[in-house]
């Protein structure tokens, strides 16, 4: 069982339960408005951002920033021409901690979690990583926050953290209800059947098709199975007369193995559906990391594969069912293909024809609440200009949402089933209003990380005078063959920006313990969070050298442990009866470190915010800096020692 899972299965009846009955003259026969039609495919690597010098793992096309001027009081923009309310970014002088010579680095190490295992399985634990130890020994200046559950805005504690949840709390210092939550939330409502979106794909359910494209899965990260039978079941119960599902397999936030089982969980509901006059089906699927769910344009031919398959009804394997499907793509027990990487599939009938291509007018819903692994595909259904591929057809009056609108910035899409979680007021906007520059960089798979979530989600540049984002593109494999992925391009940049003296805040991303740690690989995750430990003690060296200040944590666990274990956490077993690897986030607490050589001795982390959390650290981070923390963020972990 992943971690989370019971809870997140307990919760299946209620989502199911909130289905309510039929309504009736709901369906109208009014075409959808088509959204504004921005160019897609033409935009920069990074969606939304301004166009940039292609990545080249150096800071020389960095932008000048300007010299940090004195804080002044800013107003906040907004869309409103009239803001009716001002935001009040000032910044002031912390009483008793001096600002910094040098700049503060804030260090994430993604899925490096601090676990009560301390066994062969902890990848973290196993390392050998002699600069953390040595960040361990310092007395104050080390402490674990928490980076799951409620902590982080999720439905409940037994929900591990991921990057989305805990890039959004470490950036904006505040927590938030998550996707997960409101989602559940509009569904035991039943708002979600009363708002625009809903109205729009109802548009569909007396004459076409509605189709649900998402992760089929109970990890809770991008999306719950539960979530998508409850919309299943609202939208039979409100007229839907046809229903297609396209499936992607996870087997990362779940064990691997585990699709299987949610297909026959999908088929019974299907067969309820079906049973109550829907025509009700699975149409087309593949496994996550192969089809449709590529981020921040890693690898557009993910979602090209699932373009074909859902859209088109094209796929390299066709089976006339979806646990066929699964079962064959698996392979043999001796060379088994995890179901993160299945290839595409499409489901055809016994004349061979697929039984659910999307045509013109059919309404298509998103049922991901996560934003990154959404966006490409819904650019590809939304936008009219679009040259990432070639989609060959582009049905017509498509009544298309997606269970939030992912991106803020782009309003994408532009119609959504559930309100996305507003966060306001990030740490980013008050460093820009102050004009303190910061540098910010990981490699292609946490890219987005570090800024859209960091932003709150959102995908442009804060400010790009003040602003310099650093792309080190990705490799395009499995990473666990090759675990040091791209550690030290970024640490080499890194240490540049930290030396050029433009920047007050330098931001890093190490993708390797959360993206190693997801392919089960126990001895390439070891050998990845050995590879950071060496990049850190290099950053921290260059940091000394410019009398900075630094913090290094972590955004939730993953590397921390690498085994499926019962309720007692002994190891589990497989019927070879070696350990079952575990692929997911875990719900560890994570590591927090402050220091520097411009750190003055007395600055140490307080000892009575025991329940801090990944919201705490911006707090931190803004006395760190030598100033006061924003009243509205969760209170700071740090003080001047009398
Ligand atoms: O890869 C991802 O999409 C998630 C796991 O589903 O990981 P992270 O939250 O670390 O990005
Ligand atoms: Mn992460
Ligand atoms: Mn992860």
């Amino acid at each position: 069982m992943g971690k989370g899972m019971g809870a997140v299965l307990s919760r299946k009846k209620k989502a199911d339960d909130a289905a309510a009955p039929p309504a009736t003259g709901e369906a109208a026969d009014s075409a959808p408005a088509a959204p504004a039609p921005p160019a897609a495919g033409t935009e920069p690597t990074t969606p939304g951002l301004p166009a940039q010098p292609a990545p080249s793992g150096e800071c020389a096309a960095a932008p000048e920033p300007v010299a940090e001027p004195a804080p002044e009081a800013v107003v906040a923009k907004t869309d409103d021409p009239e803001p009716k309310m001002t935001f009040d970014y000032t910044l002031k002088p912390h009483p008793t901690i001096p600002a910094p010579e040098g700049p503060l680095m804030v260090c994430i190490l993604d899925g490096f979690g601090e676990n009560e295992f301390k066994d062969g399985f902890n990848a973290v634990h196993v390392a050998n990583t002699p600069t953390i130890d040595a960040l361990r020994a310092v007395p104050k200046r080390f402490r674990t926050i928490k980076a799951h559950g409620t902590a982080v805005g999720l439905p409940s504690d037994a929900d591990m953290g991921n990057s989305e949840v805990g890039h959004n709390a470490l950036g904006s210092g505040q927590v938030v209800d998550q996707g997960a939550r409101l989602v559940d939330i509009a569904l035991e409502s039943g708002k979600m059947f009363e708002g625009d979106g809903w109205k729009l794909i109802s548009q569909a359910f007396p004459t076409n098709t509605v189709h649900f494209i998402g992760l089929l899965s109970d990890g809770g990260v991008h999306s719950r199975a539960d979530q998508l039978f409850g919309c299943l079941r609202g939208a039979a119960s409100r007229g839907a007369k046809r229903i297609r599902c396209h499936i992607l397999t996870d087997g990362r936030d779940v064990p691997d193995g585990s699709s299987v089982k949610y297909v026959e969980q999908l088929e019974e509901v299907l067969a309820e559906l079906r049973g109550s006059g829907c025509d009700a089906k699975i149409a087309s699927g593949g496994g996550r990391m192969k089809v449709t769910m590529d981020r921040y344009e890693a690898d557009w031919m993910m979602v090209k594969r699932g373009w074909d398959a859902h859209v088109l009804g094209k796929a390299p394997h066709t089976f006339t069912d979806a646990k066929t499907a699964v079962v064959t793509l698996r392979g043999p027990e001796d060379a088994i293909v995890s179901d993160q990487y299945l290839d595409a599939f499409v489901i055809v009938d016994e004349a061979g024809a697929p039984v659910g291509t999307i045509e013109d007018g059919d309404a298509v819903v998103l049922f991901n609440f996560r934003a990154d692994r959404m966006v490409e595909m819904s650019k590809a259904f939304e936008y009219e200009e679009f040259k990432a591929f070639d989609r060959e057809r582009h049905p017509k009056g498509l009544r298309f949402v997606g269970m939030m609108q992912y991106d803020g910035d782009l309003k994408l899409p532009a119609n959504y089933l559930v309100p996305p979680p507003e966060i306001l007021h990030v740490s980013g906007e008050y460093l820009v209003k102050n004009g303190i520059a910061t540098f910010a960089c990981s490699e292609t798979q946490k890219f987005g990380h570090v800024t859209f979530f960091w932003n709150g989600n959102r995908s442009g540049y804060l400010d790009a005078k003040l602003e310099q984002y650093l792309e080190i593109p990705s490799d395009k494999i499995e990473f666990n063959k090759a675990p040091d992925m791209k550690a030290r391009e970024i640490t080499a940049a890194s240490k540049e920006a930290i030396l050029s003296g433009k920047y007050k805040v330098i931001r890093v991303n190490f993708a390797n313990p959360d993206m190693v740690g997801h392919t089960g690989d126990l001895a390439a995750t070891i050998r990845s969070v050995e590879t950071v430990d060496a990049c850190v003690k290099e950053l921290l060296e260059i940091v000394d050298q410019v009398n900075g200040r630094w913090i290094v944590t972590s955004d939730h666990g993953n590397a921390d442990d690498m085994v499926q274990r019962d309720k007692k956490g002994k190891p589990l077993l497989g019927e070879d009866g070696k350990p079952l690897p575990l692929t997911s986030h875990t719900l560890a607490a994570v590591p927090f470190f402050i220091g520097g050589r411009g750190l003055p001795d007395g600055v140490v982390l307080r000892d009575d915010v025991p329940d801090a959390g990944l919201a705490n650290v911006a707090a931190t981070t803004f006395n760190l800096l030598g100033y006061d923390a924003p009243a509205i963020y969760k209170s700071t972990m740090v003080e001047m020692a009398a």
